[in-house]
C-alpha cells in the first residue's frame, strides 16, 4: 500500500517542513532552489562529502552549472559514472520544487555520451516530460561548454506522502 494521500501532521521532522514549504514558493527563473536538506548528498552544504549541487528555476524546468572535483574520480580526469547518476538524480529532486510533488526515484536510467571531465563546468537541465497518476516521467541532460550532450537521463518518479519520509525520521537524527 503506497501512502500518497497520508496527511498526517509533518512538524515530527523539520527537514520536511521545509521542504513543504519551500515547494509553496514561487520561484522566478533566477532564484536559486534550496537544498533538499543541508546534509543531502547531492545539494547539502554541510556535507563534506556531496555535490553541493546548486539549481535554478527554468522555465517549466531547471537548471544548474555544476563542476565535478577529485572527490568524483573514476577513471583518471573522468567523473565516476555514479557521481553523475547521483547529481542527475538530485537533479531530478530540484525539478520536484517545480512540478509541485513530493515524489522519489522508482528507476533512472543514465546514458553516458561521452566522458564528465574533472574541474569542467557542465550546464545540467531536467524537467517533466508526463504525469501519469503517481508516475512522473523526468529527462535531463548535461551540456559541455560547446552545447554538447554528454550525458541523458531518464527516470521514473512515483508520488508519495509525506509519511514516506516521517516513518524514517529516526535513522536521519540518529546519524547527525
Ligand atoms: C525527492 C524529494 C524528497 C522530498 C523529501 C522531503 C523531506 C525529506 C527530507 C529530505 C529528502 C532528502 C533528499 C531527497 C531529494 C532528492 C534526491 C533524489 C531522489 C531520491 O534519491 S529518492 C531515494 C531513492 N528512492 C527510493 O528510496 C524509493 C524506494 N522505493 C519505494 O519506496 C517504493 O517502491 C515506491 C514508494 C517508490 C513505490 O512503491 P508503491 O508500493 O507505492 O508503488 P508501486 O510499486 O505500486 O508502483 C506505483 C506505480 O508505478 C508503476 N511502476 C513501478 N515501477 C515501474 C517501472 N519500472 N516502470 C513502469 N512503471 C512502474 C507501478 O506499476 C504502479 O503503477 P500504477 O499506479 O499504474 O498501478
Amino acid at each position: 500500500m503506497h501512502d500518497a494521500q497520508d496527511t498526517r501532521p509533518t512538524s515530527s521532522n523539520p527537514y520536511m517542513s521545509d521542504w513543504l514549504s519551500s515547494m509553496q514558493t514561487t520561484a522566478h527563473d533566477s532564484a536559486l532552489l534550496p537544498p533538499h536538506h543541508g546534509d543531502c548528498l547531492g545539494c547539502g552544504p554541510a556535507n563534506q562529502h556531496g555535490h553541493h549541487l546548486r539549481a535554478r528555476r527554468h522555465g517549466d524546468g531547471v537548471v544548474a552549472a555544476h563542476v565535478f572535483d577529485g572527490r568524483h574520480v573514476g577513471a583518471p580526469g573522468i567523473a565516476h559514472g555514479g557521481a553523475v547518476a547521483t547529481v542527475l538524480d538530485d537533479l531530478f529532486g530540484f525539478a520536484l520544487y517545480v512540478v509541485g510533488e513530493l515524489a522519489v526515484t522508482r528507476k533512472l536510467e543514465v546514458e553516458y555520451l561521452a566522458p564528465v571531465l574533472l574541474q569542467t563546468e557542465y550546464t545540467l537541465h531536467a524537467e517533466m516530460l508526463s504525469r501519469n497518476g503517481r508516475k512522473l516521467r523526468l529527462r535531463a541532460r548535461v551540456e559541455d561548454q560547446n552545447g554538447q550532450v554528454v550525458a541523458t537521463a531518464d527516470a521514473l518518479f512515483i508520488v508519495v506522502g509525506p509519511a514516506h519520509f516521517t516513518s524514517r525520521a529516526p535513522v536521519i537524527q540518529a546519524r547527525r
